[in-house]
C-alpha cells in the first residue's frame, strides 16, 4: 500500500490516543504511516443526558461505519467497550490491541468504604452504579457524561463527590489518579479493537499481524455473553474472561439497578453462562434482557 491507512476516530483526547497506538503498531510492524481523521459522532454531541436514553452505543459507531463504508476511512478505531455486539455485516473487527488494566478507578475518595455516607457519586454507567449500590446502598449515583476530561472538570465543580473511570483511559492519558476497583469490569473494558471492511483482504491480513490473540478470544467471549443475554444500555452487566491453562474462563454478573440483585456466575462457556444467570433471576431482572 502506497497511500497513508486513513484511521477513522472520536475526536476525543482518549479516541484520539487510541487511534495513535494503532498508528504506531503499523508503524512498527509494518514500517507502514497512516493519516489519523477525526471524525464528529452523535455521542459526542449529547453531555446532558445518560446515552441509555437517546440511542446507545450505535451514537458511537454510526459515523465511522459510514466513513468506511463510503471508502473514507481504511481503518476505524474502537473502544471495543463502546462497539454493539451486532456489528454491520460489511464490517469486521480485524484486530484488538493486548489489553490494559481493565479495572475502574475511583476518584474523590481512597475506597468505596471510606465515602460518606450519603455521598453523590457521578457516574451514567448503569453497572457501576448497580455495583456501588450492591455494597453501599446509601450512595446517590447522578448522571456525569462527557469524555474523561469533562467528567473530572464536572467533579471539580462539585457535581459528585466521586466517579468511577477507566483505569485503561486514565492511563492512556497519562493521568495517575484514582484507586483501582476489585469490581468486575464491563464486558471488553480496556480493549481497543480495529475494523475495516470485510471485503479488504490486504487490510485484514496487515491487521492480522498486530492482533493481540488472547485480548481478541477473552473479547469475544465476553461479547457473547452479551449478546446471549440481550442486555441493553440500561442492564447491568459485568464480564471478564481470562484465559487459564490455554482455555478462556469467563466471570461475569448481571444486576437489578438498585443493586440488591446480583446474580453472578463463571463459564467456559458465555451462552451457557448467560443462560443459566438468567434462569437465576428474579423476573424484574429477567425482564431487564431480551434473553438468548
Ligand atoms: N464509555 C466511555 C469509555 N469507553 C472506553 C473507556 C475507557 C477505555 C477502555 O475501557 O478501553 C471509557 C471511559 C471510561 O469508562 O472511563
Amino acid at each position: 500500500m502506497t497511500s497513508p491507512i486513513r484511521i477513522g476516530t472520536r475526536g476525543s483526547p482518549l479516541a484520539l490516543a487510541q487511534a495513535h497506538m494503532v498508528a504506531d503498531a503499523l508503524s512498527v510492524t509494518h514500517g507502514l504511516a497512516s493519516e489519523i481523521v477525526p471524525i464528529t459522532a452523535s455521542g459526542d454531541l449529547i453531555q446532558d443526558r445518560p446515552l441509555a436514553d437517546v440511542g446507545g452505543k450505535a451514537l458511537w459507531t454510526k459515523e465511522l461505519d459510514r466513513c468506511l463504508i463510503d471508502g473514507r476511512t481504511d481503518i476505524s478505531v474502537h473502544s471495543m467497550k463502546d462497539v454493539e455486539t451486532i456489528r454491520p455485516p460489511s464490517l469486521v473487527i480485524a484486530a484488538m490491541l493486548k489489553r490494559a488494566d481493565t479495572r475502574d478507578r475511583l476518584i474523590g475518595a481512597a475506597s468505596i468504604a471510606a465515602l460518606p455516607r450519603g455521598a453523590v457519586i457521578g457516574t451514567s454507567s448503569p453497572r457501576r452504579s448497580a455495583q456501588l449500590l450492591a455494597v453501599r446502598p446509601d450512595l446517590k449515583p447522578v448522571t456525569l457524561r462527557g469524555n474523561v476530561q469533562t467528567r473530572l472538570a464536572k467533579l471539580a465543580r462539585g457535581e459528585a463527590e466521586a466517579t468511577l473511570l477507566a483505569a485503561a483511559g486514565l492511563d492512556r492519558l497519562g493521568m495517575d489518579i484514582g484507586v483501582p476497583l476489585d469490581l468486575l469490569p464491563a464486558p471488553a473494558q480496556g480493549a481497543i479493537g480495529v475494523e475495516c471492511l470485510a471485503g479488504r483482504a490486504d487490510l485484514m491480513r496487515l491487521l492480522a499481524a498486530i492482533d493481540d490473540e488472547e485480548t481478541h478470544r477473552c473479547v469475544a467471549a465476553e461479547r457473547a455473553f452479551l449478546l446471549a443475554l440481550g442486555g441493553d444500555c440500561h442492564s447491568a452487566v459485568a464480564a471478564l474472561a481470562t484465559v487459564v491453562d490455554g482455555s478462556v474462563i469467563l466471570r461475569a454478573q448481571i444486576l437489578s439497578a438498585d443493586g440488591r440483585e446480583v446474580r453472578s456466575g463463571e463459564s467456559a462457556d458465555p451462552a451457557e453462562l448467560a443462560a443459566r444467570l438468567l434462569a437465576q433471576a428474579s423476573p424484574a431482572l429477567r425482564a431487564m434482557f431480551a434473553g438468548p
